[in-house]
């Protein structure tokens, strides 16, 4: 097994406090931005840059805590932060809050970042398994997306699809995953195409490793330890920052001409062996053996 590790140039203290806000101050002032998963990791690094580069930006997630976590962390000099606690999968909600929330200020950019899944070999996971992932990483984006699109219409607003490096081609443990994924990604070209004349762009956005403090600790480790070294050409995970900032570039102006695209965040991650989430693979017992061939 290859194991990649980062330039040494690049792995010392300059990169790791290498600044990337890169984009102008109150470059988004006058704009309004809704962001699933608002309470923790990628979510709540996307709605404090918003929020610093000027946004009025609404949170969605279900944990109150973690939400008004987010509220406290946004500064106040700038745009605002404002929360309302709905699980994504609870359709009538979800639209009730997104319509609430946008009637007067409509909406500029609307991040679908709520997201997971548990890792677990596509044998292993039941029909309810399979289901409870696509309604949270495939379904529940449409339902969003649907509601939002009469407010993302009113002045060309974007749309920024968080999807998972290597969502074309295949990673062990992540059937589920992958395959709503694959689906927001046709998602994301089909409507492209169909509200590219309305002035709305949509994009998705994939990281690859993201370690992150809301990860539980042997998620964390076994990211750290494993799939960033063997799966990630660049040697090291993707920092919050970087997707924050790549959000707000592509709803900017500069990023106007963008829409249907997968732009991957992962340090080639992409093109390397995938991100395998299995420990052992394959299983001992089922080891390749002339006799399969
Ligand atoms: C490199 C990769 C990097 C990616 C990182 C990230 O994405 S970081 C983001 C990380 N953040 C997150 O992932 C957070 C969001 N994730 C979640 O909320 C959950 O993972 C969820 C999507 C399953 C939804 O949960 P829910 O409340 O709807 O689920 P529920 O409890 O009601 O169970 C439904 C079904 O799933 C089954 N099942 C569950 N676990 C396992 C397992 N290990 N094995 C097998 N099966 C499992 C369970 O048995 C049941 O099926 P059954 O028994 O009825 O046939
Ligand atoms: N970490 C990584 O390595 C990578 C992550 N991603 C994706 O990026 C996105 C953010 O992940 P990350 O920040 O790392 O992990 P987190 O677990 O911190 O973020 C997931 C967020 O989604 C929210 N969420 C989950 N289920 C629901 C639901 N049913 N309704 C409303 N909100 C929900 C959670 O909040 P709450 O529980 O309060 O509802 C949480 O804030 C996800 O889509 C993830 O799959 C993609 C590539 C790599």
């Amino acid at each position: 097994m290859r194991t990649y590790r980062p330039h040494p140039q690049q792995s010392g203290r300059a990169w790791e406090v290498a600044d990337v806000k890169v984009l102008q101050p109150l470059l988004l002032a006058g704009t309004h931005a809704v962001v699933t998963g608002a309470g923790s990791g990628i979510g709540q690094e996307i709605c404090v840059r918003l929020v610093e580069l000027g946004a009025t930006v609404t949170g969605i997630g279900r944990n109150e805590s973690a939400l008004q976590r987010t509220a406290e962390l946004v500064g106040s000099e700038q745009g605002s932060f404002r929360w309302f606690s709905a699980d994504v999968r609870d359709c009538a909600q979800v639209r009730s809050i997104i319509s609430e929330a946008s009637a007067e200020l409509g909406i500029d950019l609307l991040v679908n970042n709520a997201g997971g899944q548990f890792y677990a070999e596509a044998d292993q996971i039941s029909d309810n398994g399979f289901r409870a992932v696509v309604d949270l990483n495939l379904n529940a984006v449409f339902t969003v997306i649907s509601e939002a699109k009469q407010f993302l219409a009113r002045r060309g607003g974007s749309i920024v699809n968080i999807s998972l490096s290597g969502v074309e081609r295949g990673s062990v443990g992540l059937a589920h995953s992958l395959a709503a994924r694959a689906g927001v990604l046709a998602m994301t070209k089909t409507l492209a195409l169909e509200w590219a004349h309305l002035g709305i762009r949509v994009n998705c956005l994939a990281p690859g490793v993201v370690i992150s403090d809301s990860l539980p600790d042997d998620i964390a480790s076994s990211l750290r330890d494993h799939v960033v070294p063997e799966s990630v050409p660049a040697g090291r995970p993707t920092p919050t920052a970087d997707v924050a900032e790549f959000v707000a570039f592509i709803a900017s102006p500069a990023g106007r001409m963008i829409t249907g695209q997968l732009l991957q965040i992962d340090g080639a991650a992409h093109l390397g062996r995938g991100l395998h989430m299995v420990d052992e693979w394959p299983p001992a017992e089922e080891s390749c053996d002339e006799s399969r061939r």
